[in-house]
C-alpha cells in the first residue's frame, strides 16, 4: 500500500493521530505526497495549528522533487507572499515551467502573454476627499471573464456570524453573493491585477485584502456604508472596485453625500479614499451599490490597508 492509501485508510477509520504520524514519518523520508498532504493540513490549520512557514518548507521540498501540486501551491505562496517574500517573477517561473503539462497553468500563462500592461489615463471624478478616480479599461475583457468564470462556481450568500451563537445570519447591508481570491486561489492573472491596482493606487501590493468578487442578482444591493473599519490599527485607506460587466440595469454605484451616481463599463476601475490625510474616516466616502433591476452585476473589490495585510496573519 502506498503512503497515500495508508493515510486515507487511517483517516477513514477515524485514526487522525495515526494518519498524522504516518505522514510525518513518510515526509521525513521525502515522500512527496506525504510532504504535500502535511503541508495542506498545516496551511489550513486542519487538525493542527496553522503553521505557514512549515507548510511552505514542505511544499518547497516536494516541489524540488518535481511534485506538480506542490509546485502549483508554491507558486501561489510566492505570488502572494505567504510564508515567503512575495515575488511575481518566481511564481511566473514555476507556473510557466508546468504549463506544458497542466491545463490551468497554461491558461494562466496564455492570459498573461495576451495582454500588454495597459496605458491608462485616469479620469478624476472628484479631486478632493474622497478623491474619486475612474480608470477606463483597467482590465481587459478577457481578465473580466477570467475572474467571473472562476468566481461563478464559488460565490456564497453574504453572511455575518452571530457573535453569541456563531450562527450565520444574513448580512444586514449586503444582499449580494460573494467570494474571495484568498492566498491559495490567487492565480497569476489575479495576482497581476492586484499588482496593477497597487501601482495605480500608489500603494504596495502587500497592503491589499484578497480580491473580493460580488455578484448581485435583481433586487440585490449594497446599502450605503463606509469601507473604513471601526477601531482597527491597520485601516482600509482606499477602495478599488473593478466592474466585470455592464449588461445589467440599475446597480449604479452612488456616493449619497456627494450626489454622485456612477455607471461604469466592463473593465473600468473606480478608486477612492476612505480616510483623510489625518487617518480619520471621510464622511463623504459613504457609498452604495443600488439595487440591480435586471440582469446580473459583477464587481471585484480590493480594500487596501495602510500597512501589509495578510488574511491568515491577524494583528
Ligand atoms: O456594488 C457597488 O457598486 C459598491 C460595492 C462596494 O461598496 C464595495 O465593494 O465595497
Ligand atoms: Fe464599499
Amino acid at each position: 500500500m502506498s503512503v497515500e492509501q495508508q493515510v486515507r485508510s487511517l483517516l477513514s477509520n477515524g485514526d487522525q493521530k495515526g494518519a498524522v504520524l504516518l505522514a510525518e514519518e513518510a515526509a521525513i523520508k521525502n515522500d512527496t505526497w506525504a510532504c504535500f498532504c502535511l503541508a495542506e493540513w498545516k496551511i489550513a490549520g486542519q487538525g493542527m495549528p496553522r503553521d505557514i512557514d512549515a507548510a511552505f518548507e514542505l511544499y518547497r521540498r516536494a516541489a524540488s522533487l518535481g511534485h506538480l501540486p506542490s509546485n502549483l501551491r508554491l507558486a501561489r505562496l510566492y505570488a502572494t507572499g505567504t510564508g515567503t517574500k512575495n515575488s511575481f517573477e518566481r511564481a511566473h517561473e514555476i507556473v510557466s515551467s508546468f504549463a506544458p503539462q497542466d491545463k490551468f497553468s497554461a491558461a494562466e500563462i496564455a492570459l498573461l502573454s495576451g495582454e500588454l500592461e495597459a496605458d491608462l489615463s485616469p479620469d478624476v471624478i472628484r479631486a478632493t476627499g474622497p478623491n474619486i478616480t475612474k480608470f477606463s479599461g483597467f482590465l481587459s475583457i478577457a481578465e473580466c471573464e477570467w475572474i467571473r468564470s472562476l468566481a461563478a462556481g464559488l460565490v456564497q450568500p453574504s453572511f455575518v456570524e452571530d457573535p453569541q451563537t456563531g450562527e450565520r445570519i444574513p448580512h444586514p447591508i449586503r444582499t449580494s453573493h460573494g467570494m474571495s481570491f484568498g492566498p491559495l486561489q490567487e492565480n497569476l492573472p489575479v495576482n497581476r491585477i492586484n499588482r496593477r491596482i497597487a501601482k495605480w493606487s500608489e500603494t504596495d501590493y502587500s497592503w491589499g485584502e484578497p480580491l473580493h468578487v460580488l455578484r448581485y442578482l435583481p433586487g440585490q444591493q449594497y446599502r450605503p456604508h463606509f469601507d473604513a473599519l471601526p477601531a482597527v490599527t491597520n485601516q482600509r485607506i482606499k477602495t478599488a472596485i473593478v466592474f466585470l460587466n455592464d449588461d445589467f440595469k440599475g446597480g449604479e454605484t452612488t456616493f449619497p453625500e456627494l450626489d454622485l451616481k456612477l455607471r461604469m463599463k466592463s473593465g473600468d476601475m473606480l478608486l477612492f479614499d476612505n480616510v483623510g490625510s489625518d487617518g480619520r474616516r471621510l464622511d463623504l466616502s459613504k457609498h452604495a451599490g443600488l439595487p440591480v433591476i435586471a440582469g446580473e452585476k459583477w464587481i471585484a473589490t480590493r480594500w487596501i490597508r495602510e500597512e501589509p495585510y495578510h488574511p491568515w496573519i491577524r494583528d
